[in-house]
């Protein structure tokens, strides 16, 4: 796909792939999940990248105004193009990805329909989704307030029940009541799903989630009651200022009875509220949703970044050996490889863990059609976990990769402040990733009380069960080889995991109370929660690599990748590893020097294993990143581009530069 991108132009990486130990094919498979994935997504991919419309090369220079219109006007297209082509929902789903600009479709489909789906009755999907599927209307998600996002008990928009009317009056009693967000809200959306308090017959019964329209569907204008517009500008150029993040005021705004989405609960015609035999969490099951669909975001933001600075580390020359040879690909740096390639590790590791997550979700879904909500707990601490864990280590990596790429990294050119600037609100939408970690956290004591008192845990938690050996074992790793041993890395991380969460449980039992022991116990319970969630991803890589995997070498490839992001993070959290008693401080130095050796077996593979993501130049948006690493002529060409090169003489110059030099001169002269 990439080399069709490239159209025949000379590829000054060709000696890099030249090099490359296994089936490149078979890897993007790999990657992709099926051979039919790889198919839709080239395909996909390249109607974007031929599509004009859909360019986006100058958009970090637009300005706010002109960005909003541009993305409009791609959104429109896409669906155009949607209708054109009769693209599947798959393919469709692809087209959005590739275009790559944030905007209102984002929570139309990703969060507006799964609200609907999940929380609605057959008939009120049958109504809202058959609109929302035409785009007759567009919707947003409207849950966070100015003053609450990660209590959601605490948020304060009422809907009050009127038996008078049969409506409910919509309100925002505060200023921090406001609703304070929702993308695509600002500007752009007709409903919305708003989440409010419900009160009936003078009683608070908590959140709910309600549809109401905002928007008139002829002129566009908010409706009666109704104070709605944009937040303001957001961090970084282009990146998320495609987005119309919304403020929303209700003033007793007045809505039918069944515009409550009542699958989880309902209000009768009298008024008397009656729950559904569901867990009232299900409310929350749209976050459950869009956290699992965050990780695949992750490990596809990661895998751009690395792929932009392994491409340019190839490229890349500084200084030659002290015999006056060559100079030397920064790449060969052995600081930079242990840099980078733990970054190539987990873009690998998060892609597979999103794929098992998103088997897991399916799973559970299927469970809580046939009313078996035995397995929500779990959900709810895989996908709050992993979401966390695998965006904030995408922000760091992505920010890391910035530096790997030196000067030129920095520029808008490389396209890495943008797919910062995009990734980072992944640590905090959907959940603040440490408001997550604790959730995880809860669900983890609560497993090692299960366990004190015999029951056997299953799913992610099961290596708990192995309680007796786990808290004692010694780790029998004796040489750099025994490191490449499954078993011994798992056991270790089981060991750490478990120890570190009992741990925590002993010492919350010794405080005053549950409450408060689990807030003094916070930034420990954090830790804890990543070690969890750390066994699940190196489980997940290492359940993998027992699969067919097809392509001449290409599981011997994720075997030394899946070693790389366990042994990074031995490396990494060796203290936690230390002071379990997991490992030994010899054991830990045995690890380093065995990731130093995969390293260097990375090395000739590692441009071939950033092809296997399978992007195309205009997906990856990189001057540095291109498929052909023809780095300089795209940085000189890409300079051109900006405004301040408009003109040869800078605006400015006749008011502000001349006047300061001429009297600069006059005084020299004086
Ligand atoms: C598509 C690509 C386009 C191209 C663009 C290019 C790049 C862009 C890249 C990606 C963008 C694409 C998609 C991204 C999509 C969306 C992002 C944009 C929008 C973002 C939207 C939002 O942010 S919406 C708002 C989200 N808000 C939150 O997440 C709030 C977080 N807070 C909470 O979830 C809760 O309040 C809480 C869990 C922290 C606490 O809840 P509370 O009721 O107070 O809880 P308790 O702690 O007391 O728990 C009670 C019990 O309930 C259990 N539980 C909690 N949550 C859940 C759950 N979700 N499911 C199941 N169970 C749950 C909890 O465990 C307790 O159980 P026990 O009592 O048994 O212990
Ligand atoms: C780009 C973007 C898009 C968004 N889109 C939407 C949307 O479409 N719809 C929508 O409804 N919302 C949306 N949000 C809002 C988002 O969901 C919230 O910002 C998020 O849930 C975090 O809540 P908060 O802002 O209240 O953070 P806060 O909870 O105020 O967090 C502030 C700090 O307090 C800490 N903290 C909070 N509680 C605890 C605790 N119990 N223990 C320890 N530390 C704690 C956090 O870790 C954080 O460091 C969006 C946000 C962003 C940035």
């Amino acid at each position: 796909m990439a080399a069709a991108d490239w159209g025949g132009k000379a590829d000054h990486l060709a000696g890099e792939r030249a090099t490359a130990q296994f089936d490149v094919d078979g890897m993007k498979v790999a990657w992709a999940g099926s051979r039919h994935a790889v198919e839709v997504a080239d395909r996909m991919a390249c109607l974007v990248a031929s599509d004009p419309v859909f360019r986006k090369d100058t958009r970090t220079m637009l300005s706010r105004k002109e960005l909003f219109k541009d993305t409009l006007k791609k959104a429109a297209h896409a669906w155009k193009r949607t209708v054109e082509l009769h693209l599947t929902e798959e393919e469709a789903n692809l087209l959005r990805l590739y275009i790559d600009q944030p905007g209102y479709v984002d929570l139309h489909w990703v969060m507006f329909v799964p609200a609907i789906k999940g929380q609605g009755t057959e008939e009120q999907q049958k109504k809202w989704l058959t609109m929302a599927y035409k785009f007759q209307i567009i919707g947003t998600y409207a849950q966070t307030e100015l003053g609450h996002g990660s209590n959601v008990q605490g948020l304060e928009t009422t809907a009050t029940f009127d038996p008078s009317t049969d409506e409910f009056i919509m309100h925002s009693p505060t200023l921090t009541s406001s609703k304070w967000w929702p993308g695509g809200l600002g500007k752009t959306s007709t409903h919305a799903v708003v989440y409010a308090r419900l009160i009936t017959e003078g009683k608070d019964y908590g959140i709910h989630g309600f549809i109401m329209q905002l928007r008139s569907l002829d002129d566009h204008s908010p409706l009666p009651g109704i104070t709605i517009g944009d937040i303001g500008g957001k961090f970084g150029s282009g990146a998320y200022n495609s987005m119309d993040n919304g403020v929303m005021r209700l003033d007793h705004v007045r809505i039918p009875r069944d515009q409550m989405l009542m699958r989880l609960a309902q209000v009768t015609r009298e008024g008397k509220y009656v729950h559904s035999d569901v867990p009232k969490q299900l409310l929350y099951g749209t976050m459950v949703y869009v956290r699992q669909t965050i990780v695949a975001d992750a490990s596809r933001a990661l895998s751009r970044a690395v792929c932009i600075a392994v491409r340019y580390g190839a490229i890349r020359k500084q200084f030659g050996s002290k015999a006056g040879g060559p100079e030397t690909q920064v790449l060969n740096y052995k600081t930079q490889q242990s840099r980078l390639f733990p970054f190539l590790a987990s873009a690998y590791a998060f892609r597979f863990v999103g794929q098992w997550l998103k088997w897991l979700y399916t799973d559970v879904t299927q469970k809580l059609e046939s009313k078996d909500f035995s397995t929500l707990p779990e959900a709810h601490a895989c996908t709050a976990g992993l979401k966390s864990v695998t965006t904030s280590a995408t922000a760091d990596a992505i920010e890391e990769c910035q530096k790997l790429c030196g000067g030129h990294g920095y520029l808008n050119s490389s396209g890495l402040p943008e797919l910062f600037a995009v990734n980072l609100p992944a640590c905090t939408y959907e959940g603040d990733n440490v408001v997550l970690l604790l959730q995880v956290a809860r669900f983890l004591m609560k497993t090692v009380s299960q366990v004190a008192s015999g029951k056997q845990p299953v799913g992610t938690t099961a290596y708990m069960g192995n309680i007796q050996h786990l808290m004692q074992c010694k780790s029998v790793v004796n040489t750099v080889e025994d490191w490449l041993n499954p078993a011994a890395i798992k056991e270790v991380f089981e060991a750490r995991a478990l120890r570190m969460a009992v741990n925590c449980a002993q010492n919350i039992s010794k405080a005053p109370s549950q409450e408060e022991g689990f807030s003094e116990l916070s930034p420990d319970l954090v830790e804890a929660a990543v070690a969890h969630v750390q066994l699940i991803i190196v489980t997940k890589f290492i359940e993998k690599l027992q699969e067919d995997i097809l392509g001449h070498g290409v599981k011997e490839q994720l075997q030394k990748l899946c070693g790389i992001y366990a042994l990074h993070l031995i490396h990494k959290h060796l203290g936690d590893f230390l002071s379990t008693g997991c490992v030994t401080a010899r054991q830990g130095s045995l690890a380093n020097e065995r990731l130093g050796k995969l390293y260097a077996q990375v090395r000739p593979n590692a441009v071939a294993l950033v092809d296997a993501f399978d992007y195309t130049d205009h997906y990856l948006g990189s001057a540095l990143g291109r498929y052909d690493g023809d780095v300089y002529s795209a940085l000189y060409k890409e300079a051109w581009k900006d405004p301040l090169n408009e003109t040869v003489v800078p605006d400015g110059y006749q008011e502000h530069l001349r006047p300061l030099l001429k009297q600069q001169l006059k005084l020299s002269r004086l």
